[in-house]
């Protein structure tokens, strides 16, 4: 092992325990892909806080620890950098954005994508989320109407208007999905992230040799989504050209990366293609998926769903309308509920670094290149930072208010489901509006209660984390708050 000279530590990460592993492969056969954020919280408990694993003789170290997880993320694109491998898989299929970018070429693309999610933009564009929220209410009326609320798969509405609200914010196009049903780049662009999840997950790149039916699906549905954004892209240079003053006020991301860019340098067609399908692929499943969880903690807990409702009846009167984007600081509990469900469920619960250079952390040694994942859901989860942390209990986010029971144990800092350091989610507040609109919407006209047994409701990992078998049953609101 090859050492800068001035690196002080007392164990390697080869002196690190973990899960005994068969000769040669390692652990790679004991992983279940749909389950390996609950297999890395499992060894957490057997092994501490940092244990390594071993895919092919390759070590990789699982970091489960606020601190070390807090040092990792502060410190990037400069110690620590995503996944090689993963960025590799995700540039290779041309997605080549911000998410997968490091170094300087980061640090643009970041300060744009900051800048088009800030909080002035978001604020103009509440708006449109409250246009998709009003659609989704009309649609689940249509569903109570024609008896076909029972046994409904909740996420796929929620996956249709979060892309509704990306395209919407990425290059100003209103996709519509709730009512157009068929649309085929929602149906092309559903096949994209689980695929790129598989192929971070293979150990071997055999679709660079032979092409399955699903990579030649895939291949597909990349070509369709690449004509559909480059229509856009040329579409908007045209605008531009045609009226240079676009640039001063841009109105969507798409204008605003265009805006941004160096007379001398410009954005290349792929990094702007990047970058706009990050967009949607960054913006989609998590919020959807976090959607999900919140309406699973409602739709069990009968006494949750009603305290929301009531909050919303105080707030906003009976058949009251959200109108401005200020009235939505003052649900309290609704936020709670919001953040309780991501504490306990997150969306995100790995996030995949590797080391740019020979780092200590704690007193462990990393030479340069290490893999570490900073698993995240473990320190979220756990008796170690928050109170009674299997039970669902928002009020632990409202301590500030009087009586607060949970404030004996309440480590904020081992919640991360946006992340934390320089790369933290840029979407955080445009997700954590959509989130409340969309409940308050949901909350306001109707009931929902779990079709499935609460316990068949399992979690399935595939890059991010969402609910297999949620399936519930939407009724017109039967309690109302005089
Ligand atoms: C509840 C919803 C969301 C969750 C839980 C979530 C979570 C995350 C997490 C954990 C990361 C990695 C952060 C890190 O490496 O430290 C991330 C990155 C990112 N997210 Fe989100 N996100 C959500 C919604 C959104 C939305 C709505 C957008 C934009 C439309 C978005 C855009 C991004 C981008 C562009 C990155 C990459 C940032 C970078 O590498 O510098 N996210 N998100």
């Amino acid at each position: 092992m090859e050492l800068t000279k001035d690196v002080h530590y007392k164990q390697t990460i080869d002196d690190l325990k973990g899960p005994k592993g068969l000769p040669l492969v390692g652990n790679l056969f004991q992983l279940d892909k749909s389950k390996i954020h609950n297999q890395y919280e499992d060894w957490a408990e057997e092994f501490g806080e940092l244990y390594s694993l071993n895919f092919l003789g390759r070590k990789v170290v699982v970091s489960t620890s606020p601190t070390n997880n807090d040092f990792i993320l502060k410190h990037r694109p400069t110690k620590f950098r995503r996944f090689s491998k993963m960025a590799e898989v995700i540039e290779n299929v041309g997605i080549d954005g911000v998410f997968s970018a490091e170094g300087d070429v980061w640090k643009k693309q970041r300060q744009v994508t900051q800048k088009a999610l800030d909080s002035k933009n978001v604020k103009s564009f509440f708006p449109n989320i409250v246009l998709v929220a009003n659609r989704l209410e009309e649609y689940w009326n249509t569903l109570i109407d024609t008896s076909q609320n029972k046994n409904h798969e909740i996420m796929n509405d929620f996956m249709r208007i979060t892309v509704d609200i990306t395209t919407l914010l990425a290059f100003g196009y209103d996709m519509n999905t709730i009512n157009n049903k068929t649309d085929p780049t929602q149906e092309q662009i559903a096949k994209i992230f689980p695929k790129i999840n598989e192929r971070i997950n293979t150990p071997l790149p055999f679709w660079k040799y032979i092409k399955t039916t699903s990579d030649k699906e895939f291949d597909q549905a990349l070509a369709h989504i690449k004509s559909f954004f480059g229509d856009f892209i040329s579409n908007t240079n045209q605008k531009i050209e045609d009226k240079p003053e676009l640039l001063e006020n841009p109105s969507n991301f798409l204008e605003a990366m265009l805006a941004s860019q160096d007379k001398e340098n410009p954005y290349t067609w792929e990094e702007i293609f990047g970058n706009l399908y990050t967009m949607l692929l960054a913006g989609e499943d998590s919020t959807s998926n976090t959607l999900s969880w919140v309406s699973y903690f409602l739709a069990s807990k009968k006494d949750v769903q009603l305290k929301v409702q009531k909050e919303i009846t105080d707030l906003l009167g009976e058949n009251g309308e959200l109108v401005s984007f200020d009235q939505l600081k003052l649900f309290k509990y609704t936020s709670a509920v919001i953040k309780e469900a991501m504490r306990m469920k997150p969306a995100s619960p790995n996030l995949f670094m590797e080391a740019n250079e020979d780092v200590v952390i704690g007193d462990v040694l990393f030479p340069k290149n290490s893999l570490i994942i900073t698993q995240l859901s473990k320190s979220a989860r756990s008796e170690d930072h928050f109170e009674n942390s299997q039970d669902f209990l928002p009020e632990r986010w409202m301590q500030k208010e009087a009586g607060c029971p949970f404030t004996g144990r309440h480590n904020e800092k081992a919640l991360k489901a946006f992340g934390g350091g320089t790369r933290t989610c840029p979407g955080k507040l445009l997700a954590e509006t959509e989130i409340l609109v969309f409940v308050i919407t949901m909350m306001k006209s109707f009931d929902i209660k779990l079709s499935v047994p609460e316990e068949e409701v399992i979690e399935k990992y595939a890059f991010t984390m969402s609910p297999k078998n949620l399936f519930v049953e939407i009724t017109p609101r039967e309690i109302t708050y005089k």
